[in-house]
């Protein structure tokens, strides 16, 4: 049985027919889980902890209620250092704004950081930050209904925590990410998938979050030593040379493939037999 998971805007649940899965639900849903200071910074350590717990291979995360985030909280983000007078010269004032940035980029990448697979399952509302989060997982899949948007220029921002740096990547498409980041046009599930920026679409918010605990059931059921190299040398390579990047592989599995799981795995298919993993 996983360790028991209690916060205040998320709630971690292990579903006893997924063993090794958790599912982390956004709950704010009276105010569309729009994040404010003390969520992310809340979501940072849900994800640290599910990263080294040896129950959990696997991770869902949705939202609750009608969206899967609005976003940014914009009435808090107007009382807060985006727009407050203190007093200070600009060189200052600069140095703490870029000291805030820096800690919520932080709490973002912790998701990516998490050496367990996250599955962003999105529905009704992705809104700005929303983007800047899903790119953060390792996989996203939608409901029908869902409402994107890169909705930062918006209300007055370049986008900062993340998605102008992720999305190019995730959709390889540098035309289509300056089109939906200048404008803030809302897109839909078809066009996401068109473009690549989410792998399935799904009836409605339930069948999204199914969909995705079938996904995370089936990383999770294989070796996580394996699981987990690939994750972290797939985003090791996307920002590195192919050569820098065959290079990190075999840096990092001539440690990896002393694992028991090789031997554990190798013949299974031959032999008809499902390999067990030990905990990592
Ligand atoms: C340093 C900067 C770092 C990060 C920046 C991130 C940028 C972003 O995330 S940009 C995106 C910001 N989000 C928005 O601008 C969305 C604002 N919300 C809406 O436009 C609408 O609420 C809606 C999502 C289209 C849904 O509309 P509707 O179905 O009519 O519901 P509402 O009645 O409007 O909302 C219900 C309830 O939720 C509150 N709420 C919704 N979104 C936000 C939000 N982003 N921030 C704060 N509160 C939000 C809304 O006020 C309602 O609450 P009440 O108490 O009932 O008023």
């Amino acid at each position: 049985m996983a360790q028991n998971y209690s916060f205040q805007h998320f709630t971690v649940q292990f579903p006893a027919e997924y063993p090794y899965v958790a599912h982390v639900e956004i709950n704010r849903p009276d105010k569309m889980n729009a994040f404010f200071e003390a969520m992310w910074l809340e979501m940072k350590q849900v994800f640290e902890k599910l990263s080294e717990d040896s129950n959990v291979r696997a991770i869902v995360l949705s939202g609750a209620g009608k969206a899967f985030t609005a976003g940014l909280d914009v009435k808090a983000a107007s009382s807060g250092p985006l727009l407050s007078e203190n007093g200070l010269d600009p060189a200052r004032a600069a140095t703490l704004l870029r000291r805030h940035i820096a800690e919520f980029q932080d709490c973002i990448t912790a998701v990516e950081r998490c050496e367990k697979p996250v599955i962003a399952a999105m529905h009704g509302f992705a809104l700005g930050l929303a983007i800047d989060l899903s790119t953060a997982a390792d996989i996203r899949i939608c409901s029908r209904d869902v409402k994107f948007a890169v909705k930062e220029v918006d209300i007055g921002l370049a986008a900062d925590i993340g998605t102008l740096s992720r999305l190019p990547k995730v959709v390889g498409n540098y035309g289509w990410v300056k089109e939906v980041a200048l404008t803030a046009r809302v897109f839909g599930a078809e066009e996401a998938l068109r473009v690549g920026f989410v792998n399935s679409v799904h009836e409605d918010h339930q069948a999204t979050i199914n969909a995705g605990l079938k996904l995370a059931s089936l990383t999770a059921s294989k070796s996580p030593v394996a699981v987990q190299g690939t994750k972290e040398i797939l985003n090791w390579s996307r920002d590195h040379s192919v050569q820098d990047g065959l290079r990190y592989t075999g840096v990092w599995n001539s440690a990896a493939l002393q694992t028991k799981d090789v031997s554990a795995a190798l013949l299974s298919g031959l032999q008809k037999r499902t390999p067990t993993f030990e905990k990592l």
